[in-house]
């Protein structure tokens, strides 16, 4: 199964933030989105999954093999923690999830399919470590039995070991079967796992990269913009 989104533009009241957005991913396949702050990432994501805010007016096509994208078959991993319910244990919302998208399934389960112990499902939010919590925002869209699954910015603020267990959780989770857009400023990261990465900037679709050209100085990288982010990021910290 192929999902693709052509052309794909989200404007607001106070203009256009996403113009002319294009690519696809199968089954299977990680694809990872990158670009500058505010360049539109979460506005994809937020259009895949049928979340832009009311005053939103989206243009484009999002099909699976040719037909309208059904909304219940993608979920979000959302970006921030408090999308999680402080005030219920983890088990309870995961449950919520799956009855928000019509569906009964085994907690411990899901729980497992993010590398999780089964006593996670008693612990409230607060008592989860940063990468407990990204693992528990990635169970919220599993539990839903969302083929196709949008994680935004899954490893952000966690060090460099726990950043990359949860990307090797996306790639497994691809493995299984579903697709997986990863949305990230960590552009090494993505190259790891990702077959493709979608490159952003101010709205404007800059280039899709394969995985491939992300080695040396990146000379295969089609535009300037592109080989710009990936030298800042080989670039060591500048001392402070
Ligand atoms: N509700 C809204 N109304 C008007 N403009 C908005 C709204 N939500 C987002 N935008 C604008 O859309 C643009 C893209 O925002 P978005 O959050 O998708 O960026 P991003 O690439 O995810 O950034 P970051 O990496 O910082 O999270 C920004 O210019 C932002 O100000």
């Amino acid at each position: 199964m192929t999902l693709k989104i052509e052309d794909l533009s989200v404007s607001f009241p106070t203009g256009l933030v996403l113009d002319g957005v294009s690519f696809s991913l199968d089954r299977g396949e990680v694809v990872g989105m990158t670009g500058s702050s505010g360049a539109g990432k979460s506005i994809v994501a937020e259009a895949l999954v049928g979340a832009l805010p009311p005053d939103a007016i989206r243009a484009g096509r999002i099909t699976v093999d040719g037909a309208p994208l059904v909304p219940r078959t993608i979920a979000l991993a959302p970006q921030r923690l408090d999308a999680l319910d402080p005030l219920a244990q983890v088990g309870r919302q995961l449950e919520r999830f799956a009855r928000l998208a019509d569906r009964s399934m085994d907690v411990l389960a899901v729980l497992a399919g993010v590398g999780l112990p089964a006593r996670t499902a008693r612990l409230y939010p607060h008592e989860l470590s940063g990468g407990m919590a990204r693992r528990v925002l990635l169970a919220t869209a599993l539990a839903t039995g969302a083929d196709w699954i949008v994680a935004d910015e899954p490893t952000v603020g966690l060090d460099d070991a726990a950043s990359r267990r949860i990307l090797s959780l996306l790639a497994d989770l691809a493995a299984s079967g579903h697709g997986v857009i990863v949305i990230s400023h960590d552009l090494i990261g993505l190259a790891k796992i990702a077959a493709r990465v979608v490159i952003l900037r101010q709205g404007r679709h800059v280039e899709t990269a394969s995985a491939s050209v992300f080695t040396g100085p990146g000379a295969d990288l089609r535009e300037e913009f592109s080989r710009a982010l990936w030298q800042a990021q080989l670039a060591p910290a500048s001392p402070c």
